[in-house]
């Protein structure tokens, strides 16, 4: 359950004071998430949604993060628009927290996405990629391939525990990543945490993109491979390759690959998969049980990864040239 810090009727009154929403009408917590406090908030003028941000997150990357929110949107990529308050300021201080207020997005996560939402969520990220362009902001990501190694070295020495040889696994393949990162592929503003939850169908359609909170500057490609990563398996462990095909080619109909990024596409996705076991990992060993933040299960990211170190060519991941201009 995702509310962290708890706000008092009489002071959450005295935050509203500064904006122009009406008055309140009720606010509850929102179970899910797992880095910040979020409140659904009906007011007299409409509903939101109110963010408080907890310890994870850098208050000094906010701005960036609220500025991309405002630029995108403005753009028209449908995602949550941060409110302004009177004096022109999205972001407050409530309950000893930074907290801002956001539109509320009608929708929901896939939860066993299709083709077709693959599809919409490749022809999205490369929508996101290509608006991205014209925000001036920067924010280098904090979890870069070069920040893996050390990520490693601070997980307890328990390693072993969650699988036996994971730990010298883990050492050989932060080796080769390492040794085969892709140099000079195009970079942009990317989301970087692109999963079924941060994305809301309605009706079937694609309705919006929430939680930028991981967003940052980094390879377009290595985006792709995240949101390849995280969509295009089955609960089994086997890659989908039509929903793959569905993806890339949902990209490619916004945003065409280029032959570098393609050939990359098996190192980002290792890649990928080794971000993500290893946050899992750290929180896994770290975090202790009954704690309010949810332990997800390192081990699916370790049967993603295997498989895409055995994959060699974009192909096997259903990427085709003529994609997306059919
Ligand atoms: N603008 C919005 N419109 C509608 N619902 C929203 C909006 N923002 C957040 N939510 C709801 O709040 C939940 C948590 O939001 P979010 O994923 O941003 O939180 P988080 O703590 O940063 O989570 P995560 O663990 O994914 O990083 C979402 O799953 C969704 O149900
Ligand atoms: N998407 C991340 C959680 C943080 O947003 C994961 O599944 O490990």
């Amino acid at each position: 359950m995702a509310v962290y810090t708890d706000v008092g009727e009489a002071e959450l009154v005295e935050f509203l004071s500064g904006y122009d929403l009406g008055q309140v009408l009720s606010y509850k917590g929102i179970a899910e998430g797992v880095e910040n406090s979020n409140f659904l908030l009906r007011t007299s003028a409409d509903t939101f949604i109110l963010t408080l941000y907890e310890k994870r997150v850098d208050r000094n990357d906010l701005p960036f993060f609220l500025g991309l929110m405002q630029y995108l949107a403005e753009h028209g990529l449908s995602c949550p628009l941060p409110v302004q308050r009177r004096d022109g300021e999205a972001l407050g201080e409530l309950a000893g927290r930074p907290g801002a207020i956001f539109t509320f997005l009608e929708g929901m996560g896939a939860r066993r996405p299709s083709p077709a939402n693959c599809r919409a969520v490749g022809a999205a990220m490369a929508r996101l990629h290509e608006i991205g362009r014209g925000f001036s902001m920067h924010r280098a990501n904090g979890l870069a391939m070069t920040a893996w190694r050390p990520l490693f070295r601070s997980c307890p020495d328990r390693v072993d525990e969650v699988e036996a040889g994971l730990s010298a696994e883990i050492e050989a393949e932060l080796c080769e990543i390492e040794a085969s990162w892709p140099q000079g592929l195009p970079s942009g503003v990317i989301h970087a945490d692109l999963f079924t939850d941060n994305v809301f169908f309605l009706n079937g359609e694609l309705s919006g993109i929430i939680d930028f909170y991981f967003a940052c500057n980094d390879l377009l490609a290595y985006d792709i491979a995240i949101t390849l990563t995280a969509w295009c398996f089955e609960a089994d462990g086997s890659f989908n390759m039509t929903k793959g095909a569905a993806l890339l080619n949902g990209y490619q109909s916004v945003r065409p690959m280029t032959e570098a990024e393609v050939e990359a596409l098996p190192i980002l996705c290792r890649g990928a998969a080794m971000r993500f076991l290893l946050t899992r990992l750290y929180d896994w060993l770290t975090v202790p049980d009954g704690s309010f933040v949810m332990k997800k299960d390192p081990r699916e990211y370790l049967r993603k990864l295997r498989f895409h170190r055995s994959v060699t060519r974009a192909g096997e991941y259903g990427y085709s040239p003529s994609g997306g201009r059919a």
